[in-house]
């Protein structure tokens, strides 16, 4: 079964069509790609996929389980985590305190959210600083904590929105090693990025949106050998 079933979704702002019939599967383990054009409606599907928006049409099934009417929070409770493309830590607090926000959604023991919290600091190559202010880490680093915090929700599926967007080449190596990292414990994920060679090398498989719609599903072979995706998104590079 997959883990996740994305069944002719719809959403509509007005008259703007964001996403427009959308459907696919992700099997349990893998990596999917999902990329597209600016304002393809990559960004407004992780929305409808973790219950920030309820769909205009069509259902989203975790793990069997359709998402309809399930706030974030409830999703993120049976096992979906997302990042965001704008990294806003709580500044003020220290990087380990971030991280036990996202594990008190398994546990109410500060103790025991603590000891998650540093096991995911672990994971993320950050241990080092969990005594720091999070508003005082760069910007790699704070990539690597937004990370950790929704690792620590102990997600089945985890849906990363541009994490490697404005880091340079070290950091964003950093970044991919940790994704495949992630693959290794066994996570499932999926991933919004906008650089064709990181997107190639990291997934399983890979969808494309344009305008809102599926243009295109396959492997990184297929996608870059498919004429459409070539004319919609690579063209426009
Ligand atoms: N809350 C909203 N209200 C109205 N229109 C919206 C809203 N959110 C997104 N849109 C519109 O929906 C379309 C898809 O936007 P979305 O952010 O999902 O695209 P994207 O593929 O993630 O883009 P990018 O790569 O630039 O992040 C755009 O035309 C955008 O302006």
């Amino acid at each position: 079964m997959a883990i996740l079933e994305i069944k002719h979704v719809s959403k509509f702002f007005g008259g703007l069509s964001a996403n427009s019939d959308v459907s696919f599967e992700i099997q349990h383990g893998m990596i999917m790609g999902l990329i597209g054009p600016n304002g393809a409606g990559k960004t407004t599907l992780f929305n409808c996929i973790t219950g920030y928006y309820p769909p205009s049409k069509g259902d989203v099934v975790f793990d069997g389980r359709s998402m309809h009417g399930l706030q974030p929070d409830k999703v993120c409770k049976l096992g979906m985590a997302r990042t965001w493309q704008k990294v806003r830590p709580l500044a003020n607090m220290s990087v380990v305190d971030n991280v036990m926000v996202g594990a008190l959604c398994r546990t109410g023991s500060l103790k025991n959210a603590r000891d998650m919290a540093m096991e995911q600091l672990k994971v993320v190559g950050l241990e080092h600083r969990s005594g720091f202010l999070a508003g005082g880490l760069p910007i790699g680093e704070r990539k690597k904590l937004e990370v950790a915090r929704v690792l620590a929700t102990q997600p089945k599926l985890l849906l990363l929105d541009e994490v490697m967007g404005g880091l340079n080449p070290a950091e964003s190596e950093d970044i991919i090693q940790l994704i495949l990292a992630i693959k290794g414990l066994g996570i499932t994920q999926m991933v919004i990025e906008h650089d064709m060679k990181t997107i190639m090398r990291i997934s399983d498989r890979i969808v494309v949106l344009n305008s809102g719609e599926k243009l295109a599903e396959g492997s990184p072979q297929e996608i870059v050998s498919n004429p459409d995706v070539v004319a919609a998104y690579l063209g426009s590079e």
